[in-house]
């Protein structure tokens, strides 16, 4: 197949959804301290059994009263304390206040607390300077959280507030899913690591540091095999070492048609291609297979092409497995304040940068160029210039779609 040959290439969504149906998620679930739950993926749901907050209480420094009892001058005596976590004991007199802080109980009878600025201490008591309507500055048992409720679903990737949701139940552990493991290995005799000299014709290996990291945002165990030269032997090892620990082997390299790509020869030795090459630029030699134990993401050996495939389809198998299921990124449409170059028959996903002007949303693309070995494409950007399959070039001015890279890339 030459470089503009777009006959058999599967489009994106129908690769994408092929990889989503083929990938079940794991099932194996383990029982983690809250403290070490962050990214995990919940295996079941958790519910509150109390209510939160779990009492009627004070939302200011004050004093709690009856509103019953104030009166023309407004003054009523002291007649205790509540403090956070010190509850006033006993009942309230009739015509007295109670001096309370914020969290504090709200003492059984009062029906309003004023807040600390709109009083003024005599010596007889306390005058409010203002008339407060029932329930004022006091909240309620549930009001956050009812007895019952499901505060966490199953199959939530659990973010930071989330932590403080279950810590407000109570919760102490969280049942999770296994993390999930992942085998990665770059290929090519000349691939070296940053350090390394480089000898003529070598260049270094950058797929494997931005790989790993939005593996690392991922959460996921990574098994790193570093850099597989060139040999069929030394590949296939690898392959072998990572498909026994892991869930997925992810690869970078050897995917396209030159004679020392080995890595989609081996895939089909040792598993099943489910498919290979798609009708996206960059990253049309991506390849998705079975292993015997896991399942195969072959990205690109390109930089750029290795990056945008991880993204758009490697870290949404991962997603798939974890239990999260996918998540897409969002669009936007927006105007290029330039020409782009496209040709029909890929959909391209060029890297651009969008604002918000006076003029609405435009976008720039991004880097000195749309190669796939531009990365400084990729970092300068904030979003994919997604251009339709069959579109063609795109005049300045013209409308096109964006997708908005989601944390994982940002
Ligand atoms: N005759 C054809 N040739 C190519 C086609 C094609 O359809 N027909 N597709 C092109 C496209 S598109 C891409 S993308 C590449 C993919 O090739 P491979 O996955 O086999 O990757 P390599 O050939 O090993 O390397 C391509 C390129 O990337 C550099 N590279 C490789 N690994 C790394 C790394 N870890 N870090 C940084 N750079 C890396 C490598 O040196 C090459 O320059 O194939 C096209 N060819
Ligand atoms: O499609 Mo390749 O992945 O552009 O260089």
């Amino acid at each position: 197949m030459g470089c503009c040959d777009v006959t058999g290439l599967m489009p994106l969504e129908e690769g994408l959804n092929r990889l989503l149906s083929a990938v079940t998620p794991g099932t194996d679930v383990e029982t983690v301290p809250l403290t070490d739950a962050l990214g995990r993926v919940t295996a079941t749901p958790i519910q509150a059994q109390a209510p939160v907050p779990g009492f009627d209480n004070s939302a200011m420094d004050g004093y709690a009263i009856r509103l019953a009892d104030l009166k023309n001058d407004q003054v009523l005596p002291l007649q205790g304390k509540a403090m956070a976590g010190q509850p006033f004991e006993g009942s309230v007199e009739p015509g007295h206040c109670i001096r309370i802080m914020t969290g504090a109980p709200v003492p059984e009878g009062c029906d309003a607390v004023v807040m600390q600025e709109n009083t003024e201490v005599l010596d007889a008591g306390i005058r409010f300077l203002e008339t407060p309507k029932p329930g004022n500055n006091i909240r309620r048992a549930g009001e956050d959280i009812e007895p019952g409720q499901e505060v966490i679903a199953a199959n939530r990737r659990l973010k930071p507030v989330d932590l403080a949701l279950i810590a407000s139940v109570g919760c102490a552990e969280i049942n999770v899913y296994r993390r999930v493991k992942v085998g990665l290995f770059s290929t090519g005799d000349e691939v070296r690591q940053p350090g390394e000299a480089l000898r003529y014709g070598d260049l270094y290996d950058s797929n494997r540091p931005v790989i790993r990291a939005l593996l690392d945002r991922l959460d996921v165990d990574i098994l790193d095999l570093g850099t597989i030269p060139d040999d069929r032997e030394a590949v296939r090892d690898a392959f072998l070492r990572a498909d026994v620990d892991c869930d997925f082997v992810v690869t970078s390299g050897g995917v396209s048609v030159g004679e020392a790509d080995y890595t989609k020869e081996i895939l089909a030795e040792l598993g099943e291609i489910e498919f290979w090459k798609l009708a996206i630029k960059p990253g049309k030699p991506f390849a998705f297979g079975r292993l015997p134990n896991s399942w195969f993401i072959g990205l690109p050996g390109n930089p750029v092409s290795a990056t945008v495939t991880f993204h758009l389809l490697g870290a949404q198998a991962i997603r798939q497995f974890q239990g999260t299921g996918p998540r897409p990124l969002p669009r936007l449409t927006a105007k290029a304040t330039t020409d782009l170059r496209k040709s029909p028959g890929r959909m391209d996903f060029q890297r651009g940068q969008w604002t918000t002007t006076e003029n609405g949303i435009e976008v720039t693309p991004s880097g000195r160029g749309q190669g796939s070995h531009i990365l400084t494409s990729l970092a300068d950007a904030n979003c994919y210039i997604a251009l339709e399959q069959d579109r063609g070039n795109v005049k300045a001015g013209e409308e096109v779609t964006l997708w908005l890279f989601d944390d994982l890339m940002a």
